[in-house]
């Protein structure tokens, strides 16, 4: 095998010569994939990744060149959950209710998370996707231990135009089926402890959401924390999407809904996350906010609501002069917790619409996919939606 990623300049061996990992070729989709000319022959190299077939999406995927900046989604300032004052907290938690029932997206000021945390985060991430390709790749990712650099992600099949590193923020025990070492690139002082320190303080942040997501749906405010006591699956991961020649035609993440609970997400201010609006099914971009973070509701609160609140789907568009930064923090449960839609919850007029599935399993399986190209659709919720038949794109 050769010492280069099949696909463009990586170190990545795993990836085959274009269609074996790239875009899945269904017969009437054929023609876009003419629209970068023979792959190969006509590759620009920006940021280490190189244009070609497997980062082209469909054309009904792709980014119009111009989408709206939302101003509806609501921008909920949390300075009340600083104050003792009550009325307040009930008046926040039902405004963070209506945001997650009608777009499954907010984002949120004062915050409690203090800028120089996130200014030294941000600045360590920009420092380690300036080193060179070699030193990023001596702490590459592999199938056997997840954590570390990787720039060939895969959202349904078709490769996402940027390279990112996972850490965890706490170092759950080895039992996990997914291997959880966190791995520190040499020499960048600084790294570690940025990273640490912002874990630290997200974290806090994301336990308050989860009360104020409990308050929301009439449950004591700390139902839902056990479930991320001392086990939690959560994981960060810095993005970095480089300038794209063909932001017509590539994303830098693909339509896609975040499998967790809570997903609270840091970004820069070039702009390129976007929103499907659930009334109308129009995307609509998010307007970056300094000093704010953007919270969506992922897959698991979905199926705890009983559907209540949505999860919303979201894509990250990219732009031919300008590369752009952001730190999702992904907040998982113990890999040992079933999801099922919560016993308060359903009632005989509102019964459970989800079997119970092991989030560990679930989880295991979603990462490995982005490993492989598979032929249907990676896991989703809506395999253990009751009553509906399988959903295969
Ligand atoms: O970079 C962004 O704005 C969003 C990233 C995202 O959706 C993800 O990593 O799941
Ligand atoms: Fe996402």
């Amino acid at each position: 095998m050769s010492d280069k990623c099949g696909n463009c300049d990586c170190a990545d061996k795993s990836q085959k010569k274009g269609n074996s990992y790239g875009v899945v070729i269904v017969e009437a989709d054929k023609s876009h994939l003419e629209e970068v000319a023979a792959g190969e022959d006509c590759r620009i190299i920006m940021g280490g990744l190189s244009m070609g077939q497997a980062f082209v999406q469909a054309p009904e995927h792709r980014a119009k060149p111009s989408v709206a900046e939302a101003d509806g989604i609501p921008v909920i300032d949390l300075s009340p959950l600083f104050t003792a004052d009550a009325d307040g907290v009930d008046a926040l938690a039902a405004e963070v209710g209506r945001a997650s029932r009608d777009w499954g997206f907010f984002v949120v000021v004062r915050h409690g998370v203090p800028e120089e945390v996130v200014a030294r985060a941000v600045e360590a991430q920009r420092e380690f996707f300036a080193l060179p390709p070699e030193r990023r790749a001596a702490v590459a990712r592999s199938e056997a231990a997840q954590m570390g650099y990787y720039a060939s992600d895969h959202t349904k099949n078709v490769r996402d135009w940027k390279e990112a590193f996972d850490l965890v923020p706490r170092q759950p025990p080895p039992r996990s089926a997914v291997v959880f070492d966190n791995k520190w690139p040499d020499d960048l002082p600084g790294f570690r402890e940025a990273m640490e320190e912002y874990g630290k303080a997200v974290e806090e942040l994301a336990f308050k959401l989860l009360e104020l997501i409990a308050r929301s749906l009439g449950l004591r405010p700390d139902r839902l924390h056990g479930f991320f006591q001392d086990e939690q699956t959560t994981f960060i991961r810095l993005n970095h999407y480089p300038p794209c020649p063909s932001p017509d035609l590539a994303l830098g993440i693909g339509h896609h809904k975040d499998a967790g609970a809570l997903t609270i997400l840091y970004q820069d201010d070039v702009g390129g996350l976007d929103v499907r609006r659930q009334s109308n099914g129009e995307w609509v971009r998010v307007r970056p906010i300094p000093q704010s973070f953007i919270i969506n509701v992922g897959d698991i609160i979905q199926v705890w609501s009983n559907d209540r609140y949505e999860s919303a789907e979201h894509r990250v568009a990219v732009n031919v002069e300008k590369e752009r930064f952001s730190i999702p923090f992904f907040f998982y449960p113990a890999s040992y917790t079933m999801v099922e839609p919560l016993e308060e919850i359903v009632s005989e007029e509102s019964p459970a619409r989800y079997n119970p599935y092991s989030w560990g399993e679930f989880f295991s399986t979603r990462k490995n996919g982005n490993f492989m190209k598979l032929d249907v659709e990676n896991i989703q919720i809506t395999h253990f939606r009751k009553n509906t038949p399988v959903h295969v794109q």
